[in-house]
């Protein structure tokens, strides 16, 4: 099919981390590399792609990883030139806030030998479940090289399966008891999972509970020098795009359907297509909205409030138990509700390579925890003895704050030509899903101006989509 389109001005893109960059990068290939893409970029970039440096070296602040069949980050990577981050291996371990629940080895074998031992068949059950899920999930990869978009998240979870609407309404715990877990793996293992990578507990819709237990199974990395790369070089490496640091502070829908950008700087830009590709609930959201209809979603959600306090020093071997801090493990999560934190983890730097192995090891360990508030000094001399430093990053806009029924889901398209890529994190926040909702958003709006409404909210329930390649 011949598509003809004549997009008169530049659209924008309000945002310039995995989601904003992904969206500008499929945009200009839907746009033959044709014409400009204004980029606005925040003064304070942070959120789950920053870097923390102690004592001269880089660290990941959030905890964002890479699944390897996270189709669009993998490609991303391998195409961007950058490669997987070596890591030092490391033992799990479960602290329910009195004593270890679950040790593990560093030894693969002895590792599963370990878990069955504890959580029975659930350990296989699990890789299974996840592996279903997964495989519906990579529908979405098929659709959109297909150019299909769609306006809600509701109607983008469905083209992959139906049923994955029906997780969003009951729990993570409801969801792993009716298939038939133990409450022990479902309170350590699942639980621990979901406050590392989400900070909350079980209680939380089944989706994002679905999302975190793909985020415990062995073969995750992160980028060698940093995940902001990832979008740092997509940006970097579209020609057409034109980045503009800038703090947009205010939208206004003008009478001839225009959006106009304000800045903190009061200066004012107009455009007919926008993307917004930050989280805009009202707890977070420095962006307000001027002459849009009332009947226009309007953002009540909260974000989740995570802290990452970086403590140079030994963790305070015998609190967990141990005779000796060599046995405190590399990755310990927690299964308790309600404990201060939610886990702690020893840090390699974004440029850790194995050869300096030695070097990271003489050298003073660093360690991240993450806790819902900051810690006081009470709590960190609880963890920790022979502290060199402590660094903290509160970091407000973490992830949404999820809930047993997530209901009402913001839309992709906000307005006749006004996108919101962040949309998909009211289902799962991370990486590879922004990455989706950056093409979707992309899609939505080169769908739209090229007349494509065959492309927009097709049911493709039934159907097989062929694997034509169109971006
Ligand atoms: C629906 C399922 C089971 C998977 C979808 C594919 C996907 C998005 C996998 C990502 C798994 C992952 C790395 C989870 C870690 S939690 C998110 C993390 N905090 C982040 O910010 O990336």
């Amino acid at each position: 099919m011949v598509v003809s389109y004549n997009l008169l001005q530049s659209p924008a893109i309000v945002g310039a981390g995995i989601g904003g960059a992904s969206s500008a990068f499929f945009l200009n290939a839907l746009l033959e590399n044709e014409g400009q893409i204004d980029v606005f970029e925040r003064s304070d970039i942070g959120g789950r792609l920053a870097t923390t440096v102690i004592n001269g070296q880089e660290y990941e602040t959030g905890g964002s990883i890479i699944h390897p069949r996270n189709r669009y980050l993998v490609n991303f990577t391998r195409d961007l030139g950058l490669r997987e981050r070596e890591r030092p291996d490391g033992r799990l371990g479960i602290f329910d806030g009195e004593t270890m629940v679950f040790d593990g080895s560093s030894h693969t074998l002895m590792m599963v030998a370990q878990l069955v031992w504890h959580y029975g068949w659930d350990v296989f059950n699990i890789q299974n479940y996840v592996k279903d899920i997964l495989k519906d999930f990579s529908k979405i990869y098929e659709h959109q090289e297909n150019g299909y978009s769609f306006t809600t998240v509701e109607k983008l979870l469905s083209s992959m399966n139906p049923s994955f609407l029906d997780k969003m309404k009951h729990s993570t715990y409801e969801e792993f008891k009716e298939h038939g877990y133990s409450n022990s793996f479902i309170e350590q293992l699942v639980r621990g999972g979901l406050r590392s990578n989400y900070g909350q507990n079980d209680d939380i819709q089944a989706f994002v509970g679905a999302v975190s237990m793909a985020g415990v199974e062995p073969g995750l990395w992160s980028v060698h020098g940093g995940n902001k790369l990832i979008p740092q070089k997509l940006l970097h490496n579209t020609e057409t795009v034109h980045i503009i640091k800038s703090d947009i502070k205010q939208i206004t829908l003008q009478s001839d359907g225009i959006y106009s950008l304000t800045d903190s700087s009061d200066n004012s830009v107009n455009y007919d297509y926008v993307i917004i590709a930050t989280p805009l609930n009202d707890d977070i959201s420095k962006i307000e909205f001027q002459n849009f209809p009332s009947s226009m979603y309007s953002f009540k959600g909260n974000f989740h409030r995570t802290v990452a306090t970086f403590v140079t020093g030994f963790p305070n071997a015998s609190r967990f138990g141990y005779a000796d801090v060599q046995e405190f493990p590399e990755e310990m999560f927690t299964s308790c509700k309600d404990l201060f934190f939610n886990s702690i983890g020893r840090q390699s730097p974004v440029d850790y390579v194995t050869v300096d192995h030695e070097k990271y090891m003489s050298s003073r360990p660093v360690y991240k925890v993450f806790s819902r508030g900051p810690l006081s000094p009470e709590n960190i001399n609880e963890l920790f003895t022979q502290i060199d430093d402590i660094t903290i990053v509160d970091w407000a806009g973490a992830y949404p704050s999820y809930s047993s029924n997530d209901g009402d889901l913001p839309p992709f398209q906000l307005h006749k030509g006004m996108f919101y890529v962040n949309a998909i994190e009211s289902a799962a926040s991370a990486m590879e899903t922004l990455a989706i909702g950056g093409r979707n958003t992309a899609l939505l709006l080169f769908n739209q101006f090229s007349g494509r409404s065959t492309h927009i909210d097709p049911d493709l329930t039934g159907t097989q989509t062929s694997s034509k390649t169109e971006l």
